[in-house]
Formats: structure tokens, sequence, C-alpha cells
């Protein structure tokens, strides 16, 4: 494939310049993980004090709630304070179950994971619509209700809760020891990091990964947000109420106090001060929180006098000034620290994709058959009148330019047929199909696929992965099945081709050089042109660009031309908003031309530069 090599601007990424460490040098990067594994297994088999293996259990069961809040707040963008009440809901079903009707608790695992999965979806279902702080607020009010109801109900022992839990036993062996627990605890937490970095890692990830600022672009995508904000919300219930049960069999004792909204407000900080958009920042956040606690409890009252409970004014403060300086938690500093030192570690694979079996692709229509047809198109913002009664057509295989000067309605325009706007009056008609009204996503679904005038893409999410989004929409699976392959890893080869596929876009737009770069990374032009590759991922029949040519260099423009002349032959139809004259006369096969929400003229390219209304209105000085 061609590669317009004007647009091949962007710099090399550099070397890390600081030298590796002489077990690295020694082709020995493998010395310092296989120490830490070692390390990790030992705790509890040397003679580590009691007190200190207890510390490493409590952590553990704290990291498990806080990846959920990691999951939750870091990568959805949805703050959360009822992580604690989920973690109740798996303790006082396992407590209650265990002592009040002796069923194994390896079964009322499961059962607590049932009710605290249909509680999240109920609620989630309820409050996700919410914007703003109403969810924050809503689970607040959930943490609070649920404390209460643990200690009204007499069944579950009111405030006092249920005692006589019993331990755990896996496959003979009694976990009532900490030292034996430690390695139930520490190994879920490790299956419940690995299955979420899998998840992140994969197709429902980029999803997941999208909501956080994303979510009108993910739309535009064809993909449903919406669904995608409930499973993250029932993930997190589901490591909370794991995260309970285990809390349950290790105190041997339930009560409503270690379930409270100050517990669900504890997971949060510990995700902030972890890092809260990290996995390991989650550990890391429950590891830092906790001996910071037992430390200050320990040391404060001998330095201040008196009987202690100052650890929590000095706890406020830290975090206030961690708010304030190192607003991304800890995480990603001991990460950079990480790749300077073990930079092997870290080196991320920067292949290009294996080329992969091909994704099912769209018949394009016929040429020349009416593609998209507008039809006394109206939208009223208010008294504002945006769009007037505008009426055009695309037809299939032909560029069609939409032009007027600022605040004609062009962008408007674009949002209405593109399903983010529905219109006031007047119908659009998408491939002989009425799609007005019908919403980004459908439209998205049918062969519709845009670019934004103020790009939309996740800055720092790779230039492949950010291009991969656009493919999201072209396999239909079951989401829970989906997910579950993603988590197990099993999903390879869907992956392989969702990147293959992204990598094939960006080779048609000359971005290929850059797949691996984060996407916050490069230039204005050159995001436009990520925007173009991500649409060409959704296999459209129509591309709506919104002025592609924008901070484009002169040989980008014409580079861009190329290519959109390219796809044109190959049969694809383009409607593109546009200021830059020149870019438009070369390129488009018919104009439209608004002023003031009306069209005012429509003709070939030629036709348009000598319409004395067009010239009248602002196009004197184009010839
Ligand atoms: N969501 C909205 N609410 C209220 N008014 C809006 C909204 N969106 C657009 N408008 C108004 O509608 C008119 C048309 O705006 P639009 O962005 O469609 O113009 P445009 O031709 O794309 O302009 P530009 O070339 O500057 O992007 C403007 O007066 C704008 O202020």
């Amino acid at each position: 494939m061609h590669h317009p090599s004007a647009l091949h601007t962007a710099p090399a990424p550099k070397a890390t310049a600081t030298p590796a460490p002489a077990a690295v040098r020694r082709g020995r990067p493998w010395l310092a993980p296989a120490l830490l594994l070692a390390a990790f297994i030992l705790f509890p088999l040397l003679p580590t004090p009691q007190f200190w293996v207890v510390q490493a259990n409590y952590i553990g069961l704290y990291a498990l709630a806080a990846i959920g809040v990691v999951l939750l707040t870091g990568i959805g963008g949805m703050t959360s304070f009822g992580q604690a009440a989920f973690a109740g809901i798996g303790a006082y079903t396992s407590a209650y179950l265990c002592t009040a009707h002796g069923v194994s608790p390896w079964l009322t695992l499961g059962i607590g994971l049932l009710l605290t999965g249909a509680s999240a979806l109920v609620l989630g279902w309820v409050t996700l619509r919410m914007s703003g702080h109403y969810l924050p607020l809503a689970t607040i009010a959930w943490g609070i209700s649920l404390y209460f109801l643990f200690g009204k109900l007499a069944w579950l022992g009111n405030y006092d809760g249920i005692s006589g839990v019993p331990s755990l036993r896996v496959f003979g062996i009694d976990l009532a020891q900490d030292r034996a627990m430690y390695y139930l605890v520490w190994g879920m937490v490790l299956l419940a990091a690995w299955l979420s970095l899998n998840l992140l890692d994969s197709r429902p990830g980029r999803a997941l990964r999208a909501l956080k600022g994303g979510a009108v672009m993910a739309e535009a995508m064809g993909i449903d947000t919406a669904r995608h904000k409930i499973l993250l919300f029932v993930l997190a219930a589901l490591l909370a109420s794991v995260s309970g049960w285990l809390f349950a069999h290790m105190q041997r004792t339930v009560n409503p106090s270690p379930f409270s909204i100050k517990m669900g407000i504890e997971y949060l900080f510990m995700a902030v001060v972890g890092g809260v958009a990290h996995i390991w920042g989650a550990l890391l956040g429950a590891g830092i929180l906790k001996l910071m606690e037992d430390q200050l409890q320990v040391w404060l009252p001998r330095l201040l006098g008196g009987n202690g409970s100052y650890e929590g004014i000095v706890l406020g403060l830290v975090l206030i000034l961690m708010l304030k300086y190192a607003r991304h938690g800890v995480w990603p500093q001991v990460a950079a620290l990480a790749a300077r030192v073990l930079p092997s570690w870290f080196d991320k694979v920067r292949q290009a994709p294996a080329p992969a079996e091909a994704l099912p692709r769209r018949a394009m229509p016929p040429a020349g058959s009416p593609l998209l047809q507008v039809d006394t198109m109206t939208k009223r913002f208010g008294g504002l009148v945006a769009v007037n009664g505008v009426s055009f057509t695309v037809k299939a295989g032909e560029i069609v330019g939409l032009i007027g000067p600022n605040g004609a309605g062009k962008s408007t325009t674009f949002n209405l047929v593109s399903g983010l706007l529905k219109p006031t009056e007047g119908t659009v008609r998408f491939m002989g199909e009425a799609v007005a009204g019908h919403g980004a996503r459908a439209i998205a679904r049918r062969g519709m696929a845009r670019t934004f005038q103020h790009v939309k893409l996740l800055p720092a999410m790779t230039v492949l992965e950010n291009v991969a989004l656009g493919a999201h929409a072209r396999l239909d699976s079951v989401m829970g099945v989906d997910v579950a392959r993603a988590m197990l890893r099993l999903d390879r080869r869907t992956e392989a081709r969702l990147l293959a596929e992204a990598a094939r876009a960006l080779e048609q737009v000359g971005l290929a050089h850059l797949m691996h770069e984060t996407a916050g990374s490069l230039a204005l032009g050159q995001q436009r042109i990520l925007e173009i590759a991500r649409a060409l991922c959704c296999d459209p029949v129509l591309l709506l660009l919104d002025e592609p040519a924008a901070g484009l260099r002169h040989l980008e423009k014409q580079a861009l031309a190329d290519v959109l002349k390219r796809l044109r032959a190959g049969g694809m139809s383009i409607l593109l908003v546009e200021h830059d004259m020149e870019f438009v006369m070369q390129l488009t096969d018919h104009i439209v031309v608004m002023e003031f929400g009306t069209k005012i003229a429509e003709g070939t390219p030629e036709q348009i530069q000598v319409h004395p209304a067009v010239i009248e209105a602002y196009l004197g000085g184009i010839e």
C-alpha cells in the first residue's frame, strides 16, 4: 500500500538513556522478578512476626475491593462510595448461611456473588443514568441504607453481628491459621489483578476504557456505553463481594461497621493514593493506607501524647496534599522508576500485529444509487434555528462537500445525520431507511462512520488501540461470553483480527509507523488522520469527515486528498465539512453551501465557484 510520506512527521520514539543495572546487562532480567516472587511466596513461611502476616492478609482484602474501585472509578470514570456495602453482602450472606444453615462456605461464595451481582445490576441500572455528582451521592445513600439494614435485622444479629463463622478449608487444609489464609487471600488478589488486566487489554476492555471521557465517540463507533457501564459496576461489586467473603471467614465474625460508608470512602482513597487508573495502584494503595494508618496509630500518640486517634487527621492532610500534587497516585511514579531500572521488563511489544483473518466486510452499494437523503431537515435550539429546512442527497461513490461561513449550521447538520442530535422536523434516509432520531450507535452500525470537529480520542491509549475501537461493532457477540473469554485470554484470535484490521486502516492513511505511540502524543493534524483511520475501521459505506484538513500542512493536505480519492475509487462515499476551499474544490464531486442554517446553493465545484449567491455570501476570494 502506498504511504503518503508527507504525513510521516512525528519524531522517532526516544531511546532511554539510563544504563540498565548489572543483572539486566548480564542477560538476567528475570532475577529481580524471581526474587520478588520468592519473597512473596516465602513471606509467611519465614519466621515473619504474626502481626505482619495478619497485616498482609488485610491488605489483600482491601486490595480486592480497591481493584473494583479502580475499574469503576479509574477506568470507567464513575465515582462510587458504595464498594464496602457490596463487601457486606458477600460477608453477611456467607456468615448467615454457614452459621444458621450449615451451608459450605464455597457454596456461599457463589450465592454471595449471585446476590451481589443481582443487587449491583438493579442499582447500576437505576443509578448509572444519573450524571455528575448524583451518582456518587446515590452510592452514599445506598451505602448508608445497607449499613443500617445489616444493623436492624435481628436474624443478622443486629449491630453485634454474627459470630462463630467457620474457617475455610481447601483440599482438607484448614485455613484458620493466618499463614495459610495468606495464600488464599493473595492468590485471589493476584487472580483478580490478572483477570482485570486481561479484560482491559481486549475488545470489551477498550470499550470500558472509552467510558471515561469518550462515551460520545464510543457510541458513534457503535458501542453500547450504558451496558458497559453496568458491566463495570457489577464487576466492581463482585470483587468487593469476594473480599467480604474472605473477611468473614478470616475474622470468623461479621458486624456492620467494616461495611459502613467510612470503609467505602477508604477504598476510594486507597485507589486514589495508589493510582486510580491502574490495577496495580489498588494493591499499592491498599498497602500504603493500611500500613500508614497502623504506624501512625503507634507513633503519633508517642510523639504528641494523649491517647491517640490522630491518625485520621494526618491521613486526611496527606490525602489533600496528594490530590493537589500527585493526582495520579503513587503507581505511575513506581512504574516510571521501574521502567528506568528494568527497561526490558517494560518494553512493550512494538511489532505490527501479525496478519490475521480479515473481519467480514459490508458490500458497497452500487455507484450512483442514492445513499443519504436529507429532506427538509430542521433543528431548533430554543429560539435559534441552526438548520432550516435543508435537503440534499449523497450518491454512492461520491465525495460531497458541505461548506458555509462559521455558524452556518454545518456541524449541526453532521450531528443530525449521524444521530448525535434528533431533527426537530424533516427526514434522513440512509440506504433507503429512515434513521432520523435512531441514535448514533444504531446509525453507526448501519454503516455510517464519522470524525469530529474537535477530535475525540483516548489520549492515553495507543494509536492502534484507538483505531481498533472503530472495529468494535463489526463482531457481534454476547457480552458475558466476550468478557469471560477476554479475562481468561481465550480471545486472542479475535484480538489479532481486530488489531490487524486497525493496522490496515492505519496503513491506508499512512499512519502505520505511529501505531504504538500514545494518541495524545500526536500532532493535531495526525490526530485528525487517526480519526479517519478509526472511522475506516468501522467498515462504513458512508464516511462523515468534519474538517479533516484543519491543522494539516500543505503536503499533508495533498496526501489526505490522495487517500480520500483512493477511497472513492474503492467505492466509498464521503460527506465532508471543510473550510479549506482549495481542498474542497479539487476533491469533491458535489458541493452543498449553507448560510444561516439554510441551503443557499448546490452543484459541482465549477458551478459553486461562479454561483452568485455563494460569492455574495462569502466566497468572493476563492479564485
Ligand atoms: N447544542 C447547541 N445548542 C444551542 N445552539 C447551538 C448548539 N449547537 C450549535 N448551536 C448554534 O447553531 C448554529 C450553527 O452552529 P454549527 O456549529 O452547526 O455551525 P458550523 O457551520 O458548523 O460552524 P463552524 O464552521 O464554526 O463550525 C450556531 O449559531 C451555534 O451557536
